[in-house]
């Protein structure tokens, strides 16, 4: 049995924050290290878009269909103790959703660390800038309560997106999250971009309180309630809902063009913040991954290493899961 405690780190931040575009960067100076990283990603919906992309030798995990602190709390702890025990990494990153609530997870990882030699280290929160001042200014709301929740959980915060902010603006943020959060380091990034022995470096004591899934008594740091609903209705459409959070998960049948998925993607409700996946285009051969993340819109032409799902998720809060899937399937024809 292999004697070294393996570090855990925990990357979380609101939907479309950043995170992922950590991870890679994480990936990539943990390769160019001789570093054998694992990872273990969660996602809301029921495909991992990005998972699907991740290179085939590192070792990966994947708990979809729900988040990871709430459904799949035991899952978590088991494939962490797997991932340990099969694999033996030098470090394990977690991604978990942009709607997880981090003490779940602190606590699902601790609960592993019975079993396998875990130790968790950090948890980063990265925060979207302009998204957090836009919620700054409405002042409350779930999203706003969560999205503080992650903040306070963390005792490193990337303060990432910072090209979309004014620094009067940034400022404002900045000033925000240190309040709430005056224990954790703050960096500030675009593109999530840092030296990464800050990821690895010892900070302050990480703001977490152990406690049992139903009758946690909530203190300053642990505000959070656990009303969770889930659905299950259409025969290829999941749906979920985290709190209140919608999922829809599209399978494309045929291919799209391009110029109408865009138009399509730019007229989509505020509801809907963040939309991702892989598209075929009627107009390409190539494969394109979008991204929808706070109304900036990114597509990156792909070419994977092994077959992938052609899927769109979109996650928001109140909108109209059937007229969105009226107007995919619109989109979608069959070549
Ligand atoms: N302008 C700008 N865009 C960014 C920055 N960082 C990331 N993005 C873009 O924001 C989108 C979402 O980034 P991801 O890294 O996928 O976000 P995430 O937190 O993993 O998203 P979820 O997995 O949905 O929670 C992508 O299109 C990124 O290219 C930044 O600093 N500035």
């Amino acid at each position: 049995m292999n004697a070294t405690v393996i570090p855990v780190y925990v990357l979380t931040g609101f939907l479309g924050s950043g995170k992922t575009t950590l991870l890679n960067r994480i990936l990539e100076e943990a390769k160019a290290r001789g570093i054998k990283p694992a990872i273990l990603l969660n996602e809301v919906g029921d495909v991992n878009v990005e998972g699907q992309l991740i290179e085939k030798d590192i070792p990966m995990s994947e708990v979809l269909g729900g988040c990871i602190c709430c459904t799949s709390r035991g899952d978590l702890g088991l494939e962490l103790v797997q991932l340990a025990q099969e694999h033996q990494p030098d470090v394990i990153w977690i991604e978990s959703t942009g709607v997880a609530q981090p003490l779940e997870i602190m606590d699902g990882v601790t609960e592993a660390s019975l079993y396998a030699k875990l130790e968790l280290k950090n948890v980063v929160t990265v925060v979207d800038a302009r998204h957090l001042l836009d919620r700054l200014r409405i002042g409350s709301g779930k999203t706003f309560k969560l999205m503080k929740e992650q903040i306070q959980a963390a005792n490193l915060l990337v303060l990432n997106k910072i090209d979309l902010v004014s620094e009067e603006d940034l400022s404002e943020v900045h000033d925000s999250i240190t309040d709430w959060n005056p224990y954790a380091e703050v960096v500030k990034t675009v593109r999530s971009e840092l030296d990464p022995a800050i990821l690895y470096a010892e900070h302050d004591k990480l703001n977490y309180c152990e406690h049992s899934d139903k009758d946690h008594v909530h203190d300053e740091f642990c505000g959070h309630d656990h009303t969770h609903e889930h659905e299950h209705e259409h025969p290829h459409v999941h749906h979920s809902l985290h709190d209140h959070v919608n999922v829809v998960t599209y399978y494309f049948k045929g291919n799209v063009d391009s110029n109408a998925f865009e138009a399509f993607l730019k007229q989509l409700p505020d509801e809907i913040y963040r939309a991702k996946g892989i598209v075929a285009f009627q107009d390409t051969v190539s494969l394109f991954l979008f991204q929808y993340a706070y109304r900036e819109i990114d597509f990156l032409r792909i070419t994977p290493q092994k077959s992938v799902n052609h899927v769109a998720v979109f996650i928001g809060e109140g909108f109209s899961q059937s007229e969105l899937i009226s107007q995919l399937e619109q989109l979608d024809v069959l070549a």
